[in-house]
């Protein structure tokens, strides 16, 4: 489990140099997009100030910032992915996802994200989150699927870290989490909402969860696999992971994939009663609860993350899985038109 603590301010750049606003935009969108990368890595790494100066360096020097610029004006990187409301009286902070259209948690996306639970993770004032979307009809969409087509190795690998980095501070967080699911829920997105404490669903027959990762023609790693068999036990997983199926707010609720289906209007104001009866709990006694529940799932992981992400890389680009992809991403367009 992750102890809270104090993270390191950077010191003020000094710089003796002509303004000009052209050239300073340009730098902004070089840099800051790399800072970002660098300090989230540093924080998965928990290396520090010189750590986080040893990865920026590094990112510069392999060529990387233009590879990730590229792909982060491609997102459009410049507005905000994350939504977070703090609030300091009750301690409780709601986290919206707002990439549209689907939240599909692109590297980008999770790089923001674990930014933004290792800030609420550190701050005192903070005991419970509330993971939404703001995207209508969508919670979110898993991992995003042009992250895994067409990409390198390197770029592969670097993602699949960011990708355990999300699970790893999720699922082994100190604060209450409680996910309010406003819409579909697929793959990666139902992980998300399986490493919360506490599950509500919106009732809406059109919506979906479930990992339906064999449906693309890929497979789910073995901790997404302990993840849900921690949530709905070992024969409910095998049937649901081998044909990858979708369930309905009310099939999700009857297999205990969530704890609560709720009119969509009412989701937040159940989500915050459902908050104020977890955190009524001691904290500390919730947290050692916590761990001794989910421990051995997380110390699988971080005992394996190299060789695990070894295995994704040398899967995810093979040429057959590389079709399978790209069928799927045809028949997501056509489903479109
Ligand atoms: C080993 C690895 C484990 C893998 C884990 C995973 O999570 S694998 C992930 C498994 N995930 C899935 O199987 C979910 C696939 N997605 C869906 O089923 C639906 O999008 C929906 C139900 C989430 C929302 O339905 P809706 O009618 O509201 O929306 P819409 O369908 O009209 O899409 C709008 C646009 O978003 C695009 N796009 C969508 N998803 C993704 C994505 N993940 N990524 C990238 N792009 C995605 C879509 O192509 C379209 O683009 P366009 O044409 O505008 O350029």
């Amino acid at each position: 489990m992750q102890m809270k603590e104090h993270i390191l301010d950077t010191p003020p750049l000094k710089r003796h140099v002509v303004f000009n606003p052209e050239v300073a935009a340009a730098f902004l969108q070089l840099v800051v997009p790399s800072v970002k990368m660098a300090l989230s890595s540093a924080l998965r790494h928990r290396c520090g100030f010189f750590g986080l100066l040893s990865q920026m360096s590094s990112s510069v020097s392999h060529g990387r910032v233009s590879t990730v610029l590229l792909s982060q004006m491609r997102n459009n990187s410049t507005s905000p992915k994350i939504k977070v409301d703090l609030n300091q009286s009750t301690g409780v902070a709601v986290l919206s996802m707002q990439s549209p259209p689907v939240n599909s948690l692109s590297l980008d996306f999770l790089t923001e994200l674990c930014i933004s639970l290792e800030k609420l993770e550190m701050d005192r004032a903070c005991r419970g989150v509330i993971i939404t979307s703001s995207q209508p009809k969508v919670f979110s969409a898993g991992l995003d699927i042009l992250e895994m087509y067409g990409k390198s190795p390197e770029r592969c690998g670097e993602f699949w870290r960011a990708v355990q980095e999300m699970w790893l501070k999720m699922y082994g967080s100190n604060m209450v989490t409680i996910a309010a699911i406003s819409g579909s829920s697929p793959a990666g997105g139902c992980l998300m909402s399986m490493t919360c404490d506490y599950r509500i669903m919106a009732d809406n027959p059109r919506y979906t969860i479930g990992l339906n990762e064999t449906l693309l023609g890929i497979v789910a790693p073995f901790w997404f696999k302990d993840t849900m068999v921690n949530t709905v036990g070992h024969r409910t997983t095998e049937l649901a992971l081998e044909l990858g199926l979708l369930y309905s707010p009310e099939e999700a609720l009857k297999i205990g994939l969530v704890d609560q289906v709720v009119p969509q209007e009412q989701l937040l104001a159940t989500a915050t009663e459902t908050m104020t009866k977890w955190l009524a709990i001691p904290d500390h006694a919730r947290q050692i609860t916590k761990s001794m529940m989910r421990k051995p799932t997380i110390d699988k992981l971080t005992s394996n993350r190299e060789a695990d992400i070894k295995n994704f890389v040398s899967f995810i680009t093979k040429d057959s899985i590389q079709k399978s992809l790209h069928m799927y991403l045809e028949m997501l367009k056509k489903r479109k038109a």
